[in-house]
């Protein structure tokens, strides 16, 4: 039964997520209060801070980043462009690939407008926010490719998307727990990637906690596994990884606007052994 429940289960969770909507998913999650620059305690400022502290203290380092379940949106790597010279997105739809191949193509195809975000990265870096057109530059640089991902296979990606010794980092954020249908799915999925980092590689995890559903466009509910932070360290363990930090974000009520039932939100910084 197992093994039918867990093809089932994959199998459902892509179904749901055929009515993805990337211009929607932007508006619920990258437009205030969510992404309120002005606000110390919006989830987005706080995300930023987490991967900036993380991408800059010194230990990560190496040549491609990979960034896996990148959806339609490119925070995640703003901070780790200027560390890596190769950065390589991924998504399990066609719908958010498009997105982000609009920005990369800077003709005004894309449903967010990402300047606030790429100044807000350079006053954490010390930048001046006028610095933002150079770090935009400096991103269409350096991402190599925006490439199909599944994580429930035990080779989420193409062969030929990486080099044989595997990626130096990753980066992942509210993907996992957002496509597992329970707790063993999103440990197999944490193990799958693993695969694709190199021995003392990275990983920066970003994720979800005590969600059960979002809403992925109007009408579109999908299905989270709820996780809370000794799941995710336990999971961490299994999948061959040391933890270095995680730091949680308890979400202030008014960044409950409907569009998920998510209380907290976790920041790992772990090493593949
Ligand atoms: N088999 C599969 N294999 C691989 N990838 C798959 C599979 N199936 C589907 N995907 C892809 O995963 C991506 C999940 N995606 C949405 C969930 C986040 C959402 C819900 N949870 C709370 C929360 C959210 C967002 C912001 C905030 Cl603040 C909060 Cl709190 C993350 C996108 C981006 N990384 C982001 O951070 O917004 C999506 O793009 C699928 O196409």
């Amino acid at each position: 039964m197992e093994g039918k429940g867990k093809v089932n289960g994959v199998a459902a969770m892509a179904a749901c997520y055929q009515g993805f909507d990337p211009a929607a998913y932007l508006q619920y999650n990258y437009t205030p209060p969510r992404a309120d620059f002005e606000r110390k305690d919006s989830i987005v400022p706080w995300k930023l801070a987490c991967l900036h502290r993380a991408f800059t203290e010194g230990d990560v380092r190496g040549e491609l980043l990979v960034d896996i379940g990148s959806g339609p949106t490119l925070y995640q790597v703003l901070s780790g462009c200027e560390v890596f010279n190769k950065v390589l997105l991924t998504d399990f739809l066609e719908v958010n690939r498009q997105e982000l191949r609009g920005w990369l193509e800077d003709e005004g195809g894309c449903n967010l407008d990402w300047t606030p975000y790429l100044q807000h990265v350079c006053k954490l870096e010390g930048r001046r926010p006028s610095a933002w057109t150079e770090k935009a530059a400096k991103l269409r640089q350096v991402i190599t490719d925006i490439v199909p991902v599944d994580v429930h296979r035990p080779q989420p990606l193409a062969l030929d998307a990486l080099p044989s010794e595997g990626a130096d980092c990753l980066v992942s954020c509210f993907c996992l727990e957002s496509v597992s249908p329970d707790l063993a799915a999103f440990t197999r999925a944490l193990g799958h990637i693993g695969r694709l980092l190199r021995t003392g590689g990275h990983l920066l995890l970003i994720g979800a906690l005590g969600e059960s559903y979002y809403f992925g466009g109007p009408g579109v509910r999908i299905p989270v596994v709820p996780l809370n932070e000794a799941q995710v360290c336990a999971s961490l363990k299994e999948s061959g990884y040391t933890l270095i930090r995680l730091e949680v974000y308890t979400l202030p009520q008014d960044m409950r606007v409907g569009v998920d039932d998510v209380s907290g939100v976790f920041f790992v910084k772990a090493i593949k052994e």
